[in-house]
């Protein structure tokens, strides 16, 4: 994967003034995941799996360089180090903290599966180390409620839409990195209300032209991907679409991150169901075996970049959908940028570069956001101090 520039993350650019980077500054979100998240990851991770000794000793060393090292490039045999070395630039050498936080969490996650051999032909070659959370996830209980709550859904259309487009928005609270810092519960109580909603502007998009394609860049795996495939499904359905391009991540990431495994898992869990849930996933796997919801795994939606740095063949995608929609807090991350923007800068300046119309479905999870109202954000930063990072407020986003 070539992206359109080098990005080492310390090139000036246009926006760094108004809105700087975000760093592991000390006391901040970010730090806290690379203090924290991190080192409480490579614990569970080695918990779940019965990893032979070279295996728990690489975890070991990683789990050294996050807390006490500096930076250190891939090993210069590992499958795909060659690109890491050049995006890495200024970074390697320096304190985890220091370099751009999108950058440090995506090569922490590079190295844990090389840590793990998970590209290393060998009996470790593509083992998920988060398939054991993932499995628990999509058997809990959580997930038949969800089912049932697909029998119980309003017949009337406007109102059908708003529940499912809700679902899928609110999914993304099913995060297992959040599970990972302050206590491990999840996040809080969800708010009442959306900090932004386009929802009508996003129906309006779908409905201006003949029916298209719509990509749908997914988040995370089971209870999030599950919403995401039901709403897939209703925008077929309802011809809103006439293909869905599901975009997955291309391995393991960011602990939860769907790739292609989870999807069949999902589908599988729907088959094991029964009413709404099963038919609906019967209709998924039809569409998937006719071609109108088609899998992709671009390489780039593991690069520690925003889009505006995507290459010409995944923008060319997003340019012939009639709506992209970018699920999750970490797509919303890499869509605006990783920045301090003031919150009230328009979305629709920070997305001014994406090549067709966008949308984002998102919990806030990280101190990034943009388009929101000046009295909103006064009130919000009054009332309730953690509310960029609890999880517990949601925005639908659009720009067309
Ligand atoms: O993309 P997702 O699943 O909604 O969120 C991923 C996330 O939890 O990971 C980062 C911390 O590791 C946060 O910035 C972000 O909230």
């Amino acid at each position: 994967m070539t992206p359109s520039s080098p990005a080492t993350g310390t090139a000036a650019s246009p926006a760094e003034d108004r809105a700087p980077v975000v760093v592991g500054t000390p006391g901040s979100f970010a730090r806290s995941v690379l203090d924290e998240r991190h080192p409480a990851l490579l614990e569970r991770v080695r918990r779940a799996t019965p990893y032979p000794p070279e295996l728990r000793a690489a975890l070991d060393g990683l789990l050294e360089e996050v807390t006490e090292g500096v930076i250190e490039p891939l090993d210069g045999t590992e499958p795909g180090a060659g690109p890491w070395l050049a995006w890495g630039g200024g970074h390697y050498g320096r304190p985890w903290s220091e370099v751009p936080f999108l950058w440090a969490e995506s090569f922490f996650y590079r190295k844990l599966l090389a840590a793990l051999r998970y590209f290393r032909p060998g009996p470790w070659q593509g083992v998920d180390p988060f398939a054991p959370m993932k499995a628990a996830e999509l058997a809990g209980g959580g997930v038949d409620s969800e089912f049932a709550a697909l029998d119980r859904l309003p017949g009337d259309p406007p109102e059908r839409d708003r529940a499912l487009l809700h679902a899928a928005l609110w999914g993304n609270r099913a995060d297992l990195g959040f599970r990972l810092s302050a206590g491990g519960t999840g996040p809080g109580e969800r708010a009442t209300g959306l900090v932004a909603d386009d929802s009508a502007r996003l129906w309006a998009v779908l409905e201006a032209s003949a029916p298209g394609t719509v990509c749908l860049v997914a988040d995370n795996a089971g209870p999030e991907l599950l919403p995401d495939l039901v709403l897939a499904d209703h925008l077929l359905a309802t011809g809103r679409a006439a293909a869905v391009v599901l975009h997955l991540k291309a391995y393991p990431y960011y602990v939860s991150d769907a790739v292609t495994a989870d999807v069949l898992a999902c589908l599988a869990r729907t088959a094991a169901a029964s009413g709404r849930a099963a038919e609906t996933g019967e209709r998924l796997r039809r569409a998937l075996a006719d071609g109108r919801l088609e899998l992709r795994a671009h390489p780039f939606s593991c690069a520690p970049f925003g889009y505006d740095r995507m290459p010409g063949d995944l923008a060319a995608d997003f340019a012939s959908a009639t709506l992209t929609i970018m699920k999750g807090d970490l797509n919303y991350r890499r869509l605006v940028g990783d920045r301090h923007w003031p919150a009230e800068t328009p979305f629709a300046e920070a997305t001014a570069y994406f090549p067709g119309p966008v949308a984002a479905l998102r919990t806030l999870k990280s101190d990034v956001v943009t388009g929101l109202e000046a009295p909103a954000v006064e009130r919000l930063e009054a009332s309730e101090p953690g509310w960029r990072t609890s999880g517990r407020h949601a925005l639908v986003q659009v720009s067309a």
